[in-house]
């Protein structure tokens, strides 16, 4: 592609959407069994020199890097909220600019890479989006590994490339950095002096790229601990533990596994589950060791929480993930999950919070999507099992709207949101939505199972089984952040980043 003339936020999307793998190339790989190797990480390193920058540079950002199958977010999430009180107090000590970097983008592509919490600006984006994208065309030449003469990164890659352009051009002190897909090989582990590693609960996720058991997955997902760097972790199923293990002492690493924090009974963590203090367990090992290389006069003290932390984890923001939003005929509970595991966390969640409503809700609804994962038709047994046992009346959800990722009814998709990697075919004809409909109503033939085109007509749909008068219909929207993100655009506008 020739270097886009026009240069706002949209043209850098839409060249950003340019390379994304296309749906056939994907099959085509998966039916070969290619799958990322090293390769993949001296190409980013390839892109990198060419951009200007070595491995060594990014020393200078202090990572922070988490990689995990559940909660990696919310792990980076929480540090980055308890290193914004810090950056906050006077007197010029760091962290005095914070970085985080984040995927997958649940309203926008700009979402992924923030300063002090706030996503750049789209003006910022787009002129960090070309510098990047310039300095690979003026260098295509170099020779550098193996990032092929004149090519230009995968979407994924690419942004990494470019948040650590953001960061280093800003001044940010230290960054946060999520991993996308594993650790091993994923674009993020060009980090090679992280200030510390944290690994979340392990599970099944990505079983082609990564492989279909915890202890492959818990390979790839160990590849982000360096020699050097602090290591943690949280509880893990054995298979997982043991490969966790296993490869600290190759690398010899000193890996700590944490139990829940005792410390965090003094903070009021959301949702008040297990899952969700683990990760804030995680977080908080992360945010002291960070804070210790960047301020020596920080001292943690083991027997309680600073004020910071406690600010940090309890006014934490992390959108898309066990929100609820209560609207003017409809409870709106939103959640990003898309593993088995984690649905199950969000279906008891949602009944949890149905149960703890004072003036007793309407009929339970479910808006449900996951999109090219032929794997997702096995989430739906535990969705449908633990609502209609956690419900008193024992009735579970009434009405269950299956979806498509589309975002609107007539308008299609939001440029953020545009995606070439599902068959565009499968999409028209529904095919996965009828599969989970028929898996439905094997599973509970009373409910109301429909199909409906997009995101904005399943919301539409679901504020209908409201009665007027009566009690709010209580909506769960889960399955997939990209329905989450395009039902959040709806329901709060431009206002809903
Ligand atoms: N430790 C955990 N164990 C199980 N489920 C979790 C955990 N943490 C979060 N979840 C669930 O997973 C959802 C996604 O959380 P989060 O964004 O932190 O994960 P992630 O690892 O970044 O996932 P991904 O990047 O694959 O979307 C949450 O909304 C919650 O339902
Ligand atoms: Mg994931
Ligand atoms: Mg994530």
């Amino acid at each position: 592609m020739a270097t886009p003339a026009a240069r706002s936020y949209n043209d850098a999307i839409d060249a950003l959407n340019s390379l994304q793998t296309p749906y056939a190339v994907i099959e085509a790989r998966r039916k070969a069994g290619i799958r990322p190797d090293a390769a993949s990480l001296r190409e980013m390193r390839g892109y990198l020199a060419r951009i200007g920058y070595s491995p060594r540079d990014l020393d200078r950002l202090n990572i922070v890097h988490v990689a995990g199958t559940k909660g990696k977010g919310s792990t980076c999430a929480f540090v980055d909220s308890i290193l914004a009180r810090y950056r906050a107090r006077d007197g010029g000590r760091p962290p005095r600019s914070v970085g985080l970097f984040t995927s997958p983008h649940l309203i926008a592509v700009r979402e992924r890479i923030r300063i002090n919490s706030a996503p750049i600006s789209e003006e910022l984006f787009a002129k960090y989006f070309f510098q990047v994208w310039d300095r690979l065309e003026a260098n295509a030449h170099v020779a550098a590994d193996e990032a092929a003469p004149g090519s230009k990164p995968i979407y994924a890659r690419y942004l990494t490339l470019m948040s650590f352009h953001v960061f280093l051009s800003e001044g940010v002190d230290v960054a946060v950095y999520e991993t996308g897909i594993g650790g091993e090989y994923d674009a993020t582990n060009v980090v090679e002096r992280p200030v510390a590693s944290g690994i979340s609960t392990l599970g099944i996720d990505h079983v082609f790229v990564l492989g279909d058991t915890v202890d492959k997955i818990a390979w790839h997902k160990a590849g982000i601990m360096k020699h050097g760097s602090p290591a943690f972790t949280v509880e893990q199923v054995p298979a997982a533990a043991e490969v966790l293990t296993r490869r600290a002492l190759e690398k010899q690493v000193d890996l700590k596994v944490l139990d829940i924090d005792p410390r965090l009974t003094a903070a009021k963590i959301r949702p008040d589950a297990k899952f969700q203090k683990k990760n804030a367990t995680l977080a908080v090992a992360l945010a002291e060791t960070a804070l210790r290389k960047l301020d020596p006069s920080f001292a943690p003290d083991p027997a309680r929480l600073p004020r910071e932390f406690i600010d940090g984890l309890e006014q934490v923001v992390w959108r898309g993930r066990c929100e609820v939003k209560d609207g003017d005929c409809v409870i709106w509970h939103v959640d990003g999950a898309h593993t088995v595991d984690s649905l199950k966390m969000a279906a008891r969640w949602f009944v949890g919070e149905c149960a703890g409503r004072a003036e007793g809700g309407g009929p339970k609804v479910l808006i449900f999507n996951q999109q090219g994962r032929a794997e997702a038709v096995d989430f739906l047994d535990g969705l449908c099992h633990t609502v209609k046992n956690g419900d008193p009346s024992g009735k579970g959800f009434e009405h269950v709207i299956f979806c498509t990722n589309v975002t609107y009814a007539t308008a299609g998709y939001k440029r953020d949101f545009v995606n070439h990697q599902h068959d565009p075919a499968e999409i028209e004809k529904m095919t996965m939505q009828r599969v989970f409909a028929d898996k439905w109503r094997a599973l509970d033939p009373s409910a109301n199972v429909m199909l409906i085109p997009s995101i904005e007509g399943a919301i539409n749909t679901a504020r209908s089984f409201a009665k007027e008068g009566g009690p709010k219909a209580q909506v769960l929207i889960t399955g997939s952040l990209h329905l989450v993100g395009g039902a959040l655009g709806i329901l709060e506008g431009a206002d809903a980043l």
